[in-house]
């Protein structure tokens, strides 16, 4: 096919971002054209945020089932069917898959483009059928793709990534993982609690991103009770018939065999394919396009980034804020509408889950934490267990950050980041009512250590301005 088409925003990629994005910029006026090679719906739908929490729910179900002794109820011996926890993990997934696909059916048939677009020119690209397309501004959406370490490639079927794991027919009886990031941890631990036999490896020292050393401890205490968890290794792989045989050294060493080996060492920027230099814009030191977070601009170029593809904030909401960020600014270009972005904060759904928010200890002068393992409502649930650190600035106590791994993390993280982005001090947020009992009264002990620190007492050469008189 030949033939050039022109737009004033062209999307290349139709994920969260991509979509986003292109809806952005029609709805402002753009004539628009989306550019997809499958139009299959998007990774978190199909392979990322949905199927892996749906494993993971299945997993708490089995848990709670194992759990029930403490409060009087006996059930039995639990049995996990893995073919039918597999079952409903697609079958869900296949649902909220067929409503993205619905709803991206619902954009104009002319705005949709079936094809793999490369730059041949700053405002130009090119679609593998050969058809061409001139745009006054391009957003980049392509997301991202998992990363398989030297070594790995050649393990056939055995290999896993969260692009195939969730086609797996039943559970298996051992599997490896390798990279402790939120998908290793996630899915290790969802494996583990369904009974698969799970190994952990991660060449760093720690369980991937944790910053604060009590929740690191904390986590990795309640890791290391599910499965054999190896930081700090290098680990090799041998492909064998029916298994994959793993060494490993470094500050453990050992060799055994797995059924599978799922791979989760970080998920790259797709920008391989699309010739940037075509495109004449200014790359980082891993090859993404240097860009404003404010505006998605790539320098003063009319090309813009949005979701996984610029590399700073892979997750869901920010897929989507930068998505619609990326399409205003295409249509506003060469003028620019800077946007203030969300207080960063991720959540990893381990059991419990474990939340980062905003600025860490480096970076606040008051630390206030709290333990769970005591904390009313949690010990009424069974859960009583984890700590969290909040990190406030001085001199006023204007709470900055976060680290949580705690029963309902998840929501205390929200309030948490809430508070932040409206810039309340610890003072503010102990102000507001806390029902009893409930778990967020567990942050009452750590807001209470900042206010106690706060304010920040003045050098003792420094007038106090009181007692009056003297
Ligand atoms: C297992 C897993 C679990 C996750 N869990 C969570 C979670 O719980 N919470 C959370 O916030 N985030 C989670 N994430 C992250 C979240 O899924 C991503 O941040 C988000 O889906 C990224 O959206 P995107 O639009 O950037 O990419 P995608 O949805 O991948 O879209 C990219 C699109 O670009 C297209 N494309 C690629 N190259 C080209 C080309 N050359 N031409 C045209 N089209 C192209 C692709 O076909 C695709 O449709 C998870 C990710 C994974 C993998
Ligand atoms: N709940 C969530 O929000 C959620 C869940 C899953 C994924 N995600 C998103 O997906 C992104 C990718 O996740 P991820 O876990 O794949 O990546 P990651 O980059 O966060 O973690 C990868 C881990 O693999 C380790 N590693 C890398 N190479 C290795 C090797 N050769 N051998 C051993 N260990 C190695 C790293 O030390 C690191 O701990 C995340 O950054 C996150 O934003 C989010």
């Amino acid at each position: 096919m030949t033939g050039t088409l022109t737009c004033d925003v062209a999307v290349i990629g139709a994920g969260t971002a991509g979509l986003a994005a292109e809806r952005a910029a029609r709805s402002n006026g753009a004539r628009t054209l989306l550019i997809d090679p499958e139009y299959n719906g998007t990774t978190c739908a199909n392979v990322g945020c949905m199927p892996s929490k749906l494993l993971i729910a299945a997993s708490h179900a089995a848990h709670a089932a194992r759990s029930t002794a403490m409060f009087g109820i006996e059930v039995g011996k639990v049995r996990v069917d893995g073919a039918a926890v597999m079952q409903r993990v697609r079958d869900e997934r296949d649902r909220f898959a067929r409503l993205t696909r619905e709803s991206i059916a619902d954009i104009p048939e002319h705005v949709r483009l079936i094809g793999r677009a490369r730059f041949t020119a700053p405002d130009r690209l090119e679609l593998d059928d050969g058809r061409t397309i001139d745009a006054r501004a391009i957003v980049i959406a392509t997301g991202s793709a998992p990363s398989i370490p030297d070594g790995y490639s050649n393990l056939g079927d055995r290999l896993l990534t969260n692009d195939n794991i969730f086609e797996l027919e039943e559970l298996p009886a051992r599997l490896a993982v390798i990279g402790s990031g939120p998908i290793g941890l996630e899915l290790a631990q969802a494996m583990a609690r369904l009974g698969v036999k799970v190994s952990l490896f991660d060449r760093g020292a720690r369980l991937g991103g944790i910053r604060c050393d009590r929740v690191h401890a904390a986590l990795r205490s309640e890791i290391e009770a599910d499965m054999d968890l190896h930081l700090g290794v290098d680990v090799e792989a041998d492909g064998k018939a029916e298994s994959v045989g793993l060494a490993w050294s470094g500050r453990s060493s050992g060799e055994a065999d797995f059924d599978y080996i799922l791979v989760a060492t970080g998920r790259p920027p797709n920008l391989e394919s699309l010739d940037l230099r075509a495109a004449g814009l200014e790359l980082d030191d891993q090859g993404v396009p240097r860009h404003d977070r404010e505006t998605m601009r790539c320098g003063e170029s009319a090309i813009f980034l949005a979701g996984d593809v610029a590399n700073d904030m892979p997750l869901l909401h920010e897929a989507s804020h930068g998505g619609a960020i990326a399409g205003r600014n295409a249509v506003a270009c060469p003028v620019t509408i800077k946007t203030d972005r969300f207080t960063p904060f991720s959540i990893t759904f381990t059991s419990p889950p474990v939340a980062r928010i905003g600025k860490s200890e480096e970076d606040g002068l008051v630390t206030g934490t709290a333990d769970f393992s005591d904390q009313g409502r949690a010990r009424v649930e069974g859960i009583n267990q984890g700590v969290l650190t909040l990190y406030a600035a001085a001199p006023d106590g204007r709470l900055i950050g976060a680290d949580l791994f705690t029963p309902g993390s998840e929501h205390l993280a929200h309030m948490l980041t809430w508070a932040i982005q409206q810039g309340q001090t610890a003072t503010q947020f102990l102000e507001m009512p806390y029902y009893h009992p409930t778990l967020e009264e567990g942050l009452k002990q750590a807001l209470r250590t900042i206010c106690a620190a706060t304010p920040i007492e003045l050098p003792q050469d420094q007038d106090r301005g009181e007692p009056a008189g003297t």
